[in-house]
């Protein structure tokens, strides 16, 4: 691999190593296995299609082969993550034996976004900020750029009051060695008590008081500005001033060089910036926001690394940017080296994950597969870029809008020097990226509500290699949603912002596999055709229960051959589905949970996400960028605790859900009675075998519809709704099949 690897007496220590993942060639020979029963699979279908008599039985047919062709080929791109996994180890340790001495190593910019200051507590977006400004990195180094697209003076104020508690942190980290470097992590964790750490604590607290309170107000009033400097910045919001409508505000919070902390030692740059909005220009959100961010720190500092950081995405090792660099500074990988992703992680994720937030296969198993082929994919936070990568692939560079912005620039004058400043408001204008190449051939891509996924992928499709860092301790934690509501609309936004990709004049499945190679081309179409999940899994959730409700069978009889592939496909897929969780260090109870959750979304957020996408481009609706929540009540806290499903609003996303559900108990139990009555079972036990797996899955809706009281049970709306549902479809279904 391309690692600084092995140890003769001459050569350095080595800054990194891989190897390829142990199962690999089994994962191969079963995919040869599998590709021949699917085959077979095909075969039968068109054997079925070929005999069916009657006009029902050949529609029955056909969806039945709709749904499984669907499955095949979504089978069939997943195969790419198992076709090279490979597992990486960094040695930060060696830095300053091979590479140089730790004041020469690269400046860094860290871009934290930040939208809303009551979905996004502000105190959570100091905490983000304050863990990676007090990185175990050279602190002259580092500049932390805040973006807020709220454009709320209630951030500011917050960023205020962090940049002078920092001046107490920073130092107490680096002299107490503290790994947790989110303050409120670390008071809220076992720490050593000392007078120092209480007073400091304290501090933290009187701070964290004083910032939420300011929220309660929702505004910052005379007797909490300090300075004639405060004075003037809060100015700016005027009465016109709205978070749709406003100009640039950029406040230079930290200087480097010129601000110290308690015992005199230089701190880093904290910037604040709220980029110009107005009603009749549009912003493209985060990567709109992005790419502001890219041109004002290329006006102030221009540092050869950028990290992104989601504003809850708080820095959890202080080693992290020392082990970006074990790849960044390492010449040999370098020329087409573009980012370092490590993977999100999430805190306070409820008892056995019921939710799946965790993310497993997209965050930590995906990745691992596509480190083997060109890297993976860009997650939107913790991850560290080459500056170089926003402008043109390896050997095509493409010059930016003005020479100041190229990553080659050096920037001479300080920070808050006048021409800096009135150069980065310009950039930082509405107008400023009209006519140019921002969001289509430069910084990050427009065009997708995943801006993230574009982004990346579309460097990958420029000839960027990408790593991905898993190290054992997280490098960084985030807030998952803990409310099946936000994360299926969470989930409903990247669907949408997928299949703006896939269906794109850059789909993967062209464009893309053009450019980066077949498998890679599969890696990203598995992604971007993710919510085609939805049919199969609707169609399998709806149809055999119907005909099994009329009495007809449509898989083959338990003792035909046909019925062995079957079971063969099916156990195969999940057997294999599983060992990837559990290998990857799940437990079973969240394997099940994490299957579940792929059924759900396939009735919910994907289905819907289908749809909306369709309408959007027809030209009926249009999609923005639904904050996720970051705050949460306790009531809710405490059932999603219990690991209880929470979902209380009557809204349309539960109602093909409790439709299923309905439809498969009733269904299961019409099969038993008929077998009861001396009903041939063999040809039916498919289809019951279908209803009973999907029943178990569904106990959650039943318990929320039926069996509980609280605040979080199913809406009696959506019940009757789907009961409804259910009734017309079985009526339809009859009427047809009975013909
Ligand atoms: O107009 C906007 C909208 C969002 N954000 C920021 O984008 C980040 C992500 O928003 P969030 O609501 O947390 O979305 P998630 O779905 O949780 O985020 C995932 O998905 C997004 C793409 O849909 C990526 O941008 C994120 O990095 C990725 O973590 C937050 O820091 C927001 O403040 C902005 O700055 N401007
Ligand atoms: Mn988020």
């Amino acid at each position: 691999m391309e690692g600084l690897k092995g140890c003769t007496t001459h050569s350095p220590p080595p800054l990194h190593t891989s190897k390829l993942i142990r199962r690999t060639p089994l994962n191969r020979v079963f995919a040869l296995v599998y590709t021949c029963a699917i085959i077979a699979l095909l075969y039968h279908h068109a054997l079925e299609l070929n005999n069916s008599t009657t006009l029902a039985t050949f529609l029955l047919s056909l969806f039945m082969f709709i749904a499984d062709v669907v499955f095949a080929f979504m089978w069939a791109t997943a195969q790419s993550f198992r076709m090279k996994p490979i597992l990486r180890e960094e040695f930060p340790e060696n830095l300053e034996k091979v590479i140089t001495k730790a004041s020469d190593f690269p400046a860094i910019d860290v871009f934290i976004c930040t939208a809303d200051p009551y979905k996004e507590p502000p105190i959570g977006v100091v905490n983000t900020a304050l863990s990676v400004l007090a990185y175990d990195y050279p602190t002259e180094k580092i500049s932390v750029y805040i973006s807020d697209d709220g454009g709320s003076q209630l951030t500011l104020f917050a960023f205020m009051e962090a940049a002078k508690f920092a001046t107490h942190w920073l130092p107490f980290c680096r002299k107490k060695n503290v790994v947790e470097r989110s303050p409120d992590v670390f008071f809220a964790s076992d720490h050593p008590l000392c007078s120092e750490t209480e007073e400091i604590k304290s501090m933290y607290h009187s701070m964290e008081a004083k910032v939420e309170n300011i929220l309660l107000i929702g505004k910052v009033e005379d007797q909490y500005i300090e300075s004639e400097q405060q004075r003037e910045a809060f100015n700016k919001w005027t009465d016109g001033f709205t978070r749709h409508d406003h100009p640039t505000v950029i406040q230079v919070l930290l200087e480097r060089g010129k601000d110290k902390d308690i015992t005199d030692h230089g701190m880093p740059n904290l910037i604040y910036v709220s980029r110009e909005k107005s009603r009749t220009s549009f912003h493209n959100f985060k990567a709109g926001a992005l790419n502001v961010l890219l041109r004002v720190s290329a006006i102030m500092t221009n540092a050869p690394i950028v990290l992104t950081q989601d504003c809850d995405m708080y820095s959890n090792d202080p080693q992290t940017a020392r082990r970006a660099l074990c790849y960044l500074s390492d010449p040999k990988i370098q020329s087409n080296l573009g980012y370092i992703q490590f993977p999100q992680r999430f805190y306070g994720l409820n008892k056995n994950d019921i939710y799946a937030c965790e993310l497993k296969r997209l965050f930590q198993i995906n990745p691992i597969g596509m480190d083997g082929l060109s890297g993976p994919n860009y997650v939107g936070t913790g991850c560290f870029f080459s500056r170089r990568v926003f402008f043109g692939g390896p050997s095509t560079f493409v010059p930016p809008t003005t020479q100041e912005l190229s990553p080659k620039a050096i920037v001479d004058k300080p920070i808050q020097s006048q021409p800096v400043l009135a150069m980065a408001h310009h950039v930082a204008g509405c107008n400023y990226e009209k006519e140019t190449k921002w969001g289509s051939k430069m910084g990050f891509k427009y065009g997708s509500l995943v801006e993230d996924f574009h982004t990346g992928y579309r460097l990958k499709c420029e000839g960027w290699r990408s790593i991905f860092c898993h190290p054992d301790r997280a490098a960084f934690y985030g807030d998952s949603p803990i409310n099946l509501v936000d994360m299926l609309n969470q989930s409903k936004r990247w669907a949408i912002g997928l299949l703006e990709v896939g269906f794109s004049k850059y789909s993967p499945t062209t464009f893309g596999a053009q450019a980066m190679g077949p498998l890679m081309g599969l890696a990203y179409a598995h992604y971007v055709f993710k919510p085609l999940w939805s049919i199969p899994t609707t169609i399998y959730a709806f149809l055999p229960q119907l005909a099994l409700l009329n009495g007809i069978s449509i898989f083959p009889r338990v003792l035909d051959q046909w019925f062995l592939l079957y079971a063969f496909l099916f156990f195969g897929a999940y057997m294999q589905d599983f060992l990837d969780f559990f290998l990857a260090g799940g437990s079973v109870q969240n394997w099940w949970n994490d299957q579940r959750i792929w059924m759900v979304k396939g009735l919910s957020c994907l289905l819907f996400g289908l749809v909306e996408y369709l309408l959007k481009s027809l030209g009926i609706s249009t999609q923005g960028f639904n904050l996720t929540s970051k705050v949460v009540d306790d009531e809710q806290r405490r059932r999603s605790g219990q690991g209880v499903f929470e979902f209380g609003v009557a809204s349309p996303l539960f109602v093909p859900l409790t439709a299923a559900a309905i439809m498969n108990l009733v269904s299961f139990f019409w099969g038993v009675i008929e077998i009861c009555m001396g009903r041939n079972w063999e040809g039916l036990f498919g289809q019951m075998f279908i209803a009973g797996f999907v029943t178990v899955n569904c106990w959650p809706v039943y318990d929320a519809m039926f069996l509980r009281s609280d605040k979080g049970r199913m809406h009696t709306k959506t019940t009757k709704t789907s009961s409804l549902l259910v009734f017309v479809l079985y009526i339809i279904a009859s009427l047809t099949l009975r013909s």
